[in-house]
Order: C-alpha cells, then structure tokens, then sequence
C-alpha cells in the first residue's frame, strides 16, 4: 500500500510573494486525492514541494515518517525514490525513443541488467497502453500517448507516492477521460498513494476520493469528495461548475461590484458559462473489467464512517446515500472499448 503523506501548517513564498499559507492536510494511504484551484493558486509549488523540489519556509511534510523539511539530503534521496511523478508535458527527453524514456530512471537509479531493465519497461509500457510504440520519439506520437509515456515512466520503480500535474492538459475531453481511467486502474493495481494537480471540472467530479482546493493564499477545503462536491462555499461552487459568477475572476479575485455587476446581467438573462445543472455527486470512476479490487475503496468507506460526525450536514447525507448503495465490491459498468486510441492498452 502506498504511504501516507502529512502536511501541517505548509507556507510557501518566492521572496515577498506569498503563494499560500498554513496548508494542512493528509493524503490518505492508497488512496486518490485531487488538488484543485484556479490557475496560478500554487498547485504546482505544492506538488514540486512534496518532493523537496522546492523549500517551503515554515511548516512540515511528513512522509513515511520523515519530515522532508527536517531531514537530510540523503535521506530525502531514500523518500524521493518512492515517489514517480507526472509532469505536465511527460517530461520525456526528445531525442529518446519511449523506451530509454521509461528505462531511463532504472539504469539511472538500480544496477538491474538490460534484461531486467526489459521486462520492466515493457511490463509497465503494456500497463499504458503502448507496446509497439516503444521505438518511437516524443516528437512522432500524440499528446495522449506523451502523457501514458510519461506515466510509464514515473512507475518503473514501483512508486509508493504518484503525483500527477494536470494530466489533462493539452488533452480533448475524450482522451482527458481515458487518462483518468488509467489513473484509477492504475491505483487498482498497485495501491499507490495519488495526487492529482488540477483545473478539470470533470476530473475533479469523477475521479479522486478525496479532494482540496487552493484559492486566496490558502487551501480553503479539503475532505473527501462529498464534502467539496456538495458544498454551498461560494468559491467552491463556482469552480466545480465554471461559472463567471462567483469570486473567482479572470486573473485575480473580484471585487463586491464587480459581483454584484455580473450577477445583474445573470438576471437580466446573459448566461454565466459555467454547467450550472450539474450539482451534487456524479458517482466516482471505477477500476475498468479485470482490473483487481481498488483496495482503497473499502479503505475509504471505513475512514469516512469513523470521521462522518465531523463533516458538513450534506456531505454526510451523500456518504451514507452512497454507504447504502455500495458494498464493498465494486460495481463494474459495461465497457465496450470502441472510439478510442487503445488498440494496444493490452490490459491482458
Ligand atoms: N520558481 C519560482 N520562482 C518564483 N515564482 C514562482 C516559481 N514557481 C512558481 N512561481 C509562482 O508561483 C505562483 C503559483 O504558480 P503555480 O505554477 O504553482 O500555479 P498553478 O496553480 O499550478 O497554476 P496553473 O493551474 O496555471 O498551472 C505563480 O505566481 C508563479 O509565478
């Protein structure tokens, strides 16, 4: 099972510039969280923090134990290796087919023979859907196939901590969802700990099981999916639909009259942009056919029952509607595979 991550009181600035204050919040063990918020919130600086790309100036990470801010080098050298991460792009080097992509963290960081180093590859390559692409370039495959690239790549050691930065970026909405579906069987497999770094509405709504938000300098909620899913906080409820009405603005926060400007021609009958129909809870993604149960499924439905006093009256009614409906194995929807860039996905 993956590690726990544990952040208290995370303050991060690059010189005056704070970017977010007194972050806290847990990763649960294996299990799927999403971190959301506007663009420029800090979502990144979060994500590079957590693997001590960057040195938040107060607060603590524990991970596995060990206070990343607190340690030495050489230990977080040891943390590091648990982690595999997903940049935006892939982060594949350009002049390398996808094979000595995914290779290249272990001839780097084991002493495994090529032979080894082969099975791995392809055992992780087939995992994304991309055997018979292993002699390609970067340049020569689509955005989509980067990002499974990319993801192959930061699974060859076996990671315990995956984070993932905006694995929809970049991608339509169709390949955006095969993307997710991955992360989720993914999870199913190897019952990692994820986090997600993201902007997407429908990501946020389906895929994660617990689920954060940046805005104003600070992480205004965080909990599992049906807290933030059915809340009435402003900021929350804008984000989650897209809409212009609401106090998020288009590069800073509004002020009152601006508010109060946009919700007259809302009245007046201009639209607001967001999907203003889609409120309360989609049911989340599942593991697809075959995959093995997502342990942290019933992991999750113990840690909600114990912590379900402490949460918002509407949260608690969409966790028992869903405690009802579930059992702990999982309800698998028909699949049909057709439409999409997976010919080769080779789930075996
Ligand atoms: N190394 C750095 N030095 C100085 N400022 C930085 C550095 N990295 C990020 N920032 C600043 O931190 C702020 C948050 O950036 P970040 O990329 O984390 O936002 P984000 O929420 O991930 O945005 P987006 O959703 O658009 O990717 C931005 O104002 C950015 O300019």
């Amino acid at each position: 099972m993956g590690v726990e991550v544990v952040v208290e009181g995370l303050t991060k600035s690059f010189g005056s510039q704070k970017i977010w204050q007194d972050v806290t919040l847990t990763l649960p063990p294996g299990e799927v969280t999403a971190l959301l918020g506007p663009s420029g919130t800090g979502k990144s600086v979060f994500l590079k923090s957590l693997i001590g790309l960057l040195r938040p100036e107060r607060g603590s990470i524990v991970i596995d134990g060990t206070d990343i801010l607190e340690c030495s080098s050489r230990e977080l050298y040891e943390i590091r290796k648990m982690f595999g991460v997903l940049f935006q792009d892939g982060a594949l080097f350009g002049s390398m087919n996808l094979f000595d992509n995914v290779a290249f963290p272990l001839r780097e960081h084991t002493k495994k023979t090529e032979s080894e180093i082969r099975n791995i590859v392809m055992n992780k390559m087939e995992l994304v859907g991309l055997i018979g692409a292993e002699n390609k370039l970067p340049g020569e495959i689509s955005g989509g196939m980067r990002k499974r690239a990319g993801l192959a790549r930061a699974l060859v050691l076996d990671p315990e901590i995956i984070l993932v930065d905006e694995p929809d970026s970049g991608l339509d909405p169709v390949r955006t969802t095969y993307i997710s579906q991955l992360l989720i069987d993914i999870n199913s497999q190897i019952d990692a700990t994820i986090l997600i770094v993201s902007h997407n509405i429908n990501l946020a709504r389906t895929v994660p099981d617990n689920i954060g938000m940046l805005f104003r300098k600070e992480l205004v909620m965080f909990g599992p999916r049906e807290v933030l899913l059915t809340s009435d906080e402003p900021v929350v409820k804008q984000f989650l639909n897209g809409s212009m009405l609401g106090p998020i603005g288009m590069s800073e926060e509004k002020d009152e009259a601006q508010m109060a400007q946009e919700q007259a021609m809302v009245d007046a009958g201009h639209h607001h942009g967001g999907v203003d129909d889609v409120e309360g809870i989609i049911p989340q993604m599942k593991a697809t056919p075959g995959m093995p149960f997502r342990q942290a499924v019933a992991r999750r439905q113990d840690r909600v029952r114990r912590i379900m006093h402490t949460l918002p009256h509407n949260a608690q009614v969409a966790i028992q509607e869903s405690l009802d409906t579930e059992d702990s194995t999982q309800v698998i929807p028909a699949y049909d595979g057709s439409g999409m860039e997976t010919s080769s996905w080779g789930r075996g």
